[in-house]
Parts: C-alpha cells; structure tokens; sequence
C-alpha cells in the first residue's frame, strides 16, 4: 500500500483493481486502476479518490504520507463513481475540506450524494493556488460527462485528464514504460474506442488545450501515467479524435448453421485480392468490447446476419446498437447474410449501416439458404470491389 511520488510531493495514492473483469458492459482483462493524487502544499488537495471498494486501499496510501484529516480540497474532475466512490468517507473524515468542482459537477455529487459539502464551483480557466503550486482547471465537456474537467498544475508540468488518456490495466508499475508502448497503446486504444469515440469533436477541442500548455507528465484516472510515451499517444489521440483509418476491413457476423460465415470468408477473400487487410469476428466468440479497437481503424466494415424470425440475429443487432451509440465516422459499410424465404436480416443491417452515415456503395449481399460455387464466386467479387473502393 505504498503511495508513488510522480513528482515533488504529488503523490499518487488510487487503488489497483486487479479482479475487475467487466466494467459496465466493457471487457477489462489486465484489470484496471482508480487513480487518485495527493497534492502535499500548504492547502493539501486530493484529485479524484477510487471505487468504493478500494476505499481503504486508497485512505492507507493517504496516511502514508499526511493525516487524511489535513486535506484541504477535494477535487472532483469527474462525477462517475468509479472516481468519486470514495469522495462521502474522505469528507467524513476531513469535513472541513472544500469539493472543487464544475458546475455540472456540483448538480452530479449532489444526485449522487446528497450532501451539503462546502463546494467551491470553478469555472474553465479558473485557478485556486496552495501554495507554492496552482491548479488550473479546463472544462472538458463530454469527454466523456458534461461535468469533466481537468486539473493542470503548471509549476509541475503535470496535466491531470481524469479520463482522458486513461486504460485500463492493473500492474504494480504506475508510469508507461513500465508496461511498455504495446500493452498500453492496445488498451489506451481500446478504452478510446469503448468510451471516448463518440466525442472527438471535443476531444480535438482538449487536445488543442494541452497542445499549449507545457506538459512533461499526464495521470489519467485509468491505467499508467504517461511519461515516456507522449510524442506518440498525443498525435494518435487526434488521429482517433479525426475518425482517421486505415487501409483495413472488418468483417463481423453472426451465423445459426454456418452460411452467413462462408459469405463472411468469400468477402474476406476478395478484400485480401485487393490488398485489403481483414480481421474476421464472430460475435459468438467476440465480445463487443473487444470487436471496437477494430472498429476504431478500420476503414470498410463488413457486417453479416442470417434472417431470424423477419429480421436480424440479436446479437447483430446488440452490436449495432453499440456501435451506434459511439458514433465512428467515414467508414465504408457493407451488409451481407443468409436467409431462407424474406432475407430481412441482411436488409436491416444495410439499413441499420446507412442511418449510421456510412457510405454503402455496394448492394447488399444476400444468399438463399446454404451458397453454392457460384454465389461464393460473386460475393468474392464484390469484397474485391469493396477493397478497390478502400
Ligand atoms: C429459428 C429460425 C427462424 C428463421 N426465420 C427466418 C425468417 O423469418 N425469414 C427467413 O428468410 N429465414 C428464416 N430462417 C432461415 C435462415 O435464415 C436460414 O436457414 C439461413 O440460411 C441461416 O443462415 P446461417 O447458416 O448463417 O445461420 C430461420 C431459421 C431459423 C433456424
């Protein structure tokens, strides 16, 4: 339980939730962290606290370095309570400390909470000094709650996003290259696509923000704290937040008796005649969570489902919802599936592709009953046309 000082007296004092598995609807494999930081000046401020649950793993941190009773302020960057679970027992224990937080912040601890904390509301730009340190808060609205903000501490060069630039992996080293660039792109990349994608209109919008100010470190509330890796993280995060892709193609279905895969490989063959690398996902082996990194690069995404009951398999459709709600931009769609006597299925997949504003430049595929050779033959064809158009 010992706390991490990532610079002078800026202690990082969160909580390492190595069993967490699934995190509201996301697959979290490595585990995750809540990341809290104590900020030891002549007013001490505790940014962020943990999950309930890890409550006691953070308080031991805390008195490792000051009486939790000394805390002056209690920053709340962001209401979810993943972050601000532990916000009630600190307040008992230090009451006299003041909640620094936005004004939708306010309204969201008080939901939340139903307390009467002293809050001081800040607004963006608005700065509160301790002392020989300043916090400098910018609103971040919808990245990814109207009440986030972040807290930036200019004397450290220290920038602390909330959930910005946050993954989730539990380890016992807190910095980036403790991990290493691939863990902790792949899940920076992941957590982009799972909770982030649907606001890069904002997330430009913060980046242009840091991109003036002087950042040497940023500690998200997820994951590590980057250090190492921030000439490369920073221009990938734009690339995301611009819904820029590559060169590849998705392929994800569904299938009752094996014909809507056959399609799926026949698409996945023409794509690679056409020099278009392809990742195929079935939805009975893939989680959602875990299809998204995809879904975030690729710039053709192919989606198949057999007819059930005149429309699309459930699944398809859970996927699609899902995609729907994180709103991926410019990407070139293509639905495809077997039936047996209406074909809705693959129709309402078209559909469902086109209201998300992708081009869908090709008819949908769609197969009556098991393919024969030549229907293999044409739908190949069409994954080669597909790919040309990439
Ligand atoms: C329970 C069930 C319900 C089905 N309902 C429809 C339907 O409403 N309309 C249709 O065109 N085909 C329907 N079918 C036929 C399937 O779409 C057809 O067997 C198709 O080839 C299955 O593709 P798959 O091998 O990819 O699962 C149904 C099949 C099953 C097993």
């Amino acid at each position: 339980m010992r706390p991490v000082e990532i610079k002078p007296n800026v202690y990082w004092v969160g909580g390492i939730d190595w069993d967490l598995r699934y995190f509201h609807g996301y697959l979290t494999p490595r585990g995750s962290t809540y990341n809290a930081y104590l900020i030891v000046d002549d007013k001490i401020t505790l940014v962020d606290t943990v999950k309930h649950y890890l409550f006691d793993e953070m308080l031991g941190r805390i008195k490792a370095v000051v009486d939790p009773s000394r805390i002056d302020y209690m920053v709340v960057n962001h209401v979810e309570m993943d972050h601000s679970g532990s916000v009630p027992k600190i307040m008992e224990l230090a009451p006299g400390a003041t909640v620094i937080t936005s004004p939708q912040g306010k309204k969201g601890l008080e939901r939340h909470y139903k307390k009467d904390w002293n809050f001081q509301v800040v607004n963006s730009g608005d700065e509160v000094s301790l002392g020989s340190r300043t916090l400098k808060f910018v609103h971040t609205p919808m990245v990814h709650w109207p009440d986030s903000m972040v807290t930036y501490i200019p004397e450290e060069k220290l920038l602390l996003p909330n959930d910005a630039f946050g993954q989730h992996i539990a380890a016992t080293g807190r910095f980036d290259d403790e991990v290493g660039w691939e863990v902790v792109h792949e899940e920076a990349a992941k957590y982009y696509a799972n909770i982030v994608l649907p606001y890069g209109d904002q997330v430009n919008k913060a980046l242009d923000v840091v991109s003036r100010l002087p950042v040497e470190m940023i500690a998200p509330s997820h994951g590590v704290i980057w250090r190492s890796y921030l000439d490369r993280i920073l221009p990938v995060y734009r690339r995301w937040a611009n819904h820029e892709t590559e060169r590849k193609a998705l392929i994800v279905y569904d299938t009752m008796w094996g014909s809507t895969k056959k399609i799926a490989q026949a698409l996945q063959e023409g794509l690679e005649e056409a020099g278009i690398p392809v990742t195929m996902r079935c939805l009975q082996t893939s989680h959602m969570s875990e299809i998204m990194p995809d879904v975030l690069v690729s710039k053709a995404i192919l989606v198949g489902s057999p007819t059930l009951n005149n429309g699309m398999l459930p699944s398809v459709s859970g996927f699609l919802t899902y995609v729907r709600g994180l709103r991926p931009k410019k990407r070139l769609g293509l639905a495809f599936g077997s039936y047996g006597w209406g074909g809705q299925g693959a129709k309402e997949v078209k559909a469902a592709l086109e209201a998300m504003g992708w081009e869908v430049p090709l008819d949908v595929v769609n197969i009556q009953y098991i393919p024969n050779g030549d229907e293999l033959a044409a739908a190949r064809e069409t994954g080669r046309r597909l790919g040309e158009m990439i």
